[in-house]
């Protein structure tokens, strides 16, 4: 019997689904979907990494409970969230005659559950899928919510489709072939919870980091925590025509400087939104709408959990502050031309800030850069 530590159900209707916390689910993966699925072929959607690390114990349920599978391994990475990889997973998955009722299962970290769900929403006109995470940032953000898709030359995450898994499986375990590094990049999403509108929560992960890291029962605690709270918004606000968008504290800045380093291994995700975090506050700050010491304190939480908190951090030189500003240019939040920021009254009080003159992002941005 699978040990199921917590469940979190997204309450969306006709796409509702459960995300189940445990920390053996992948050993019983083949007997939880039998039962959810009768019937159904798998198609397996992994990076090389997650294959080697992950993939022989569901390929082992999955064999156990006599459930027919086929895998499509891609490369690890941000870069393969492109347009090359789409059309090698939906080819794969038409190669392997899966039907429309058939599922895919993204397993690994976001790149693969981005990649993988855009794909199955868009292979026979929609299929379903599952996301099986292996990374912390897969487990608390990306496998949550419906959000799928890949990175565009023109900037990050700019081609997708909103389509929710019909089961998201987080195996605690799985964690434990993660890389430091890897795992200090999911904590940054697991900080933001707390920045956007539960200081009570970034106190305790401040009193609690160190059992996360260590994987201690506050792991599994965080995890479902952050996944209650994503739950909670996109019940709200599916398609992101409102509060959805506070999730995407620390990424403007973010997801430009991952444009800007090439969606490589200079600048992960979570170092992204890490760095973008503090430029949030430090910016709210500058507009005279936060205290200063509150972006000291975020800064610190972040550096002492390992993160990049600085543009100085990232490695390597960065593109001009022009070529930055054409980036945040071309976020998805913007609209008739105007910018969107998530800024601060402080931790725990983000809020949508329209309309944010360009001028002065740019005068910031110089200002960090001298910093
Ligand atoms: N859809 C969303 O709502 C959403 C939310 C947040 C982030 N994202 C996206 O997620 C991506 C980042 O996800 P990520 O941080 O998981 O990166 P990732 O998918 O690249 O995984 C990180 C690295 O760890 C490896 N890995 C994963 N699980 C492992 C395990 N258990 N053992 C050993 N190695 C393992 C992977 O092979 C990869 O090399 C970004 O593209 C980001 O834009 C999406
Ligand atoms: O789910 C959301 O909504 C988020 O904003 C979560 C983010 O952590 C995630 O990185 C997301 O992919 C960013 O969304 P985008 O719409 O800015 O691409
Ligand atoms: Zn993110």
């Amino acid at each position: 019997m699978a040990q199921i530590s917590h469940t979190v159900h997204v309450a969306l209707g006709e796409r509702a689904y459960d995300i189940l916390i445990g920390p053996d689910l992948l050993d019983h993966a083949g007997a939880i979907l039998g039962e959810k699925f009768p019937g159904c072929r798998y198609g397996i959607v992994t990076d090389t990494e997650v294959a080697r690390a992950q993939l022989p114990r569901l390929l082992a349920s999955l064999d156990k409970a006599g459930l027919a599978h086929q895998t499509i391994t891609v490369p690890a990475g941000e870069s393969t969230k492109s347009w090359e990889h789409v059309q090698i997973v939906v080819e794969g998955l038409l190669a392997a005659k899966l039907e429309r009722n058939d599922l895919v299962i993204a397993l690994g970290g976001g790149v693969v559950g981005d990649l993988a769900g855009f794909a199955a929403s868009i292979t026979r006109r929609g299929m379903d899928f599952v996301q099986m995470p292996t990374s912390l940032l897969a487990q608390v953000d990306s496998s949550v919510g419906g959000k799928t898709g890949i990175n565009s030359p023109h900037g990050k995450n700019l081609v997708g489709a909103f389509h929710q898994p019909k089961l998201v499986l987080a195996d605690l375990s799985a964690l434990d072939t993660l890389s430091p590094r890897q795992f200090a990049a999911g904590y940054a999403e697991v900080v933001k919870y707390g920045l956007i509108d539960d200081p009570e929560f970034f106190e305790w992960l401040e009193a609690n980091h160190a059992e996360i890291f260590a994987g201690g029962p506050a792991r599994g605690e965080a995890i479902a925590r952050c996944c209650a709270h994503k739950a909670r918004v996109v019940i709200e606000d599916e398609r992101e025509t409102g509060v959805r968008a506070l999730l995407n504290l620390g990424h403007t800045f973010g997801h430009a400087l991952e444009k800007d380093t090439g969606y490589s291994d200079r600048l992960l995700h979570g170092e992204g939104v890490s760095i973008g975090m503090v430029l949030a506050h430090t910016f709210s700050n500058r507009l005279g709408l936060a205290p200063g010491q509150d972006a000291g304190r975020v800064a610190a939480h972040l550096r002492k959990s390992g993160l990049p908190t600085t543009l100085a951090d990232i490695p390597g030189s960065l593109g001009s502050t022009e070529t930055l500003m054409a980036a945040i240019a071309q976020d998805k939040k913007v609209s008739r031309g105007a910018l969107t920021f998530i800024l601060t009254r402080g931790i725990g009080q983000a809020f949508i800030e329209k309309n944010v003159d360009p001028a002065k992002v740019s005068a910031f941005l110089e200002e960090m850069r001298k910093a």
